[in-house]
């Protein structure tokens, strides 16, 4: 964050408003001490607030206003909440729109020299792998093709809890749910990626699918620690730090070793790698590597270090949505027998759902977006300005690293009737709960040319697994204090969350 005081770099619309903005250093936040700036309020009792930042952000929302700043270290923060301040953030983002770094992320590929990705490159090496890899990601009717495999994954999902809960033998409950939902997401993803299945549900898993599995969790786990603090293992390799990046490298090396298998089987099939994909070559019947390969654009580091990024960006985003969901379902009995009723009147005799099907089901849209909106995975968004632009009545200048508290915006009762009660049908078109608001007030997946690469991918293997578990169970929560939610990398229930399966027929 800069105090610069050019308003040359302004968008022409809000030069006017700078003339009359109050000047950035008057922004409101706590107080700050000499070298550690807010430290301490971080890490005090057991780091209570590093594990809840949510919680500190919200009553700093409550005590300075719409926007603040903070300071840990030598890290400057702004946090802005309102929907119509992110407008002004994403329409200054500019040409090559940049969040800021990932300084785990990025410390570990500078110092092993490897290739960075769409999640934390920027620039030209940005643009260039969003180039190729979105319209195999993003475009509806390519994703729709993944339907049949999110379907076996879910299939053996099923079986897993199906012979869990008699191993377990806790009258229907699993004792390790979140592993479940995580090894779903893993193999859903990889199965997209690597176009076979990696294993993580056989019994036992597979050795690959086990390692691989291990080193993503433990390379989220603690980016989770480290994220939230200066970044002192750039020159300091301390046994955490060693440890790190011991799990990147096992990441790396099996992420390759898939590339180069696949490569093989294409070069053994026939297929002519030196022969250029154009840009608008039919995609829908190719797979996400092979065509990758085709497009001949990225380098092999660069594929490689592109697909370990998209499952680092899968795994924990979509499975932690999904424990939120059945948590959701599992405390309102009212909310699962609508839902029940809706996925069954479009399901008939034991029919999976697909992309088309889906389509049918706007309750079922309702109740995950409702999910995303009280317990969004990623409580904020940021952006690096690329031009000055006014805040909230405040000049902030270009290059200043501006972070949009989704999670903040999407709680405000000046938005949302009844903001904390959860309401699927205030998404329904036709429903009298729905009311206009600022397209900004709800943007889980962000917003523009940098939104998340894999939000296609992540809703619809989200709403095909919940139509299939509500037609297989009836889900009761056990949990018997509310569960709250905790910080680690992304938000998190604080306590297990407690789910019986009870057989529907
Ligand atoms: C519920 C599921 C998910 C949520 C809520 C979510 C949310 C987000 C958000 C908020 C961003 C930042 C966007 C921005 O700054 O404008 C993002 C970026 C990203 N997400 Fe997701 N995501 C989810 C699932 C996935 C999945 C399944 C993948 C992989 C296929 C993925 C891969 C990525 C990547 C690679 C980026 C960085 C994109 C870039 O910087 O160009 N995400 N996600």
């Amino acid at each position: 964050m800069q105090s610069k005081t050019a308003t040359t770099t302004a968008i022409p619309e809000e030069e006017e408003k700078i003339a009359d903005a109050k000047p950035f250093s008057e922004i409101p936040g706590p107080k700050l001490y000499p070298i550690i700036g807010n430290l301490l309020t971080l890490i005090k009792n057991n780091g209570y607030h590093q594990k809840r930042p949510h919680l500190l952000y919200s009553s700093y929302r409550q005590k300075y206003g719409p926007i603040f700043r903070d300071k840990i270290v030598n890290m400057k923060l702004l946090f802005v909440t309102t929907p119509e301040d992110f407008a002004t953030v994403f329409k200054a983002e500019g040409k090559y729109p940049d969040r800021g770094p990932t300084m785990p992320w990025i410390v570990y590929r500078e110092q092993r020299k490897k290739a960075k990705g769409v999640l934390i490159g920027k620039g030209e090496e940005w643009r260039k792998s969003r180039s190729v890899m979105d319209k195999k990601l993003l475009k509806m009717k390519d994703v729709s093709a993944y339907s049949g495999r999110m379907n076996e994954v879910i299939s053996d999902l099923i079986s897993h809890i199906k012979r869990k809960q008699i191993e377990d033998n806790l009258n229907g409950e699993l004792s390790n749910l979140q592993n479940a939902i995580y090894k779903w997401s893993f193999e859903t993803i990889n199965s997209v990626l690597f176009s076979k299945r990696l294993g993580a549900f056989n019994d036992p898993p597979t050795p690959i699918a086990e390692k691989f599995y291990k080193s993503v969790c433990s390379v989220l786990n603690i980016t989770g620690n480290l994220v939230l603090m200066p970044p002192f293992y750039k020159y300091f390799k301390t046994k955490q730090w060693k440890e790190y990046c011991s799990y990147w490298d096992t990441l790396f090396e099996i992420g390759g070793k898939l590339i180069d298998e696949e490569r093989n089987r294409l070069l053994s099939s026939g297929l002519d790698l030196s022969k250029k994909l154009e840009s608008n070559h039919r995609t829908e019947d190719m797979e996400f590597l092979p065509y990758v390969l085709s497009r001949g654009e990225l380098s092999d580091e660069e594929i490689t270090g592109n697909v370990i990024e998209l499952m680092g960006g899968g795994v924990d985003t979509s499975a932690n949505t999904i424990m939120w969901v059945l948590y959701i379902l599992g405390k309102n009995p009212d909310i699962q027998e609508k839902l029940y009723q809706e996925v069954s009147s479009v399901l008939k005799n034991g029919q999976f759902p697909d992309s088309q099907s889906v389509q049918k089901m706007p309750y079922l849209k309702g109740v995950i977006k409702e999910s995303e909106r009280l317990y969004p995975v990623l409580i904020a968004t940021s952006r690096i300005l690329a031009q000055d632009v006014v805040l909230s009545g405040y000049h902030v200048p270009a290059e200043t690293r501006v972070y949009m508290m989704m999670h903040l915006a999407a709680r405000d009762e000046s938005i949302f009737d009844e903001a904390t009660k959860i309401k699927p049908e205030r998404w329904i078109r036709s429903s009298s709960s729905q009311r206009k608001r600022n397209p900004f007030s709800f943007i889980p997946f962000g917003f523009g040319p940098r939104m998340c690469i894999g939000r296609r991918i992540a809703e619809l293997e989200m709403e095909i697994l919940i139509a299939r578990l509500i037609s297989e169970f009836r889900i009761d929560c056990r949990n018997e204090k509310e569960v709250g939610v905790t910080f680690r990398l992304v938000a998190s229930p604080d306590q297990d969350i407690r789910i019986a399966f009870q057989q529907r027929n």
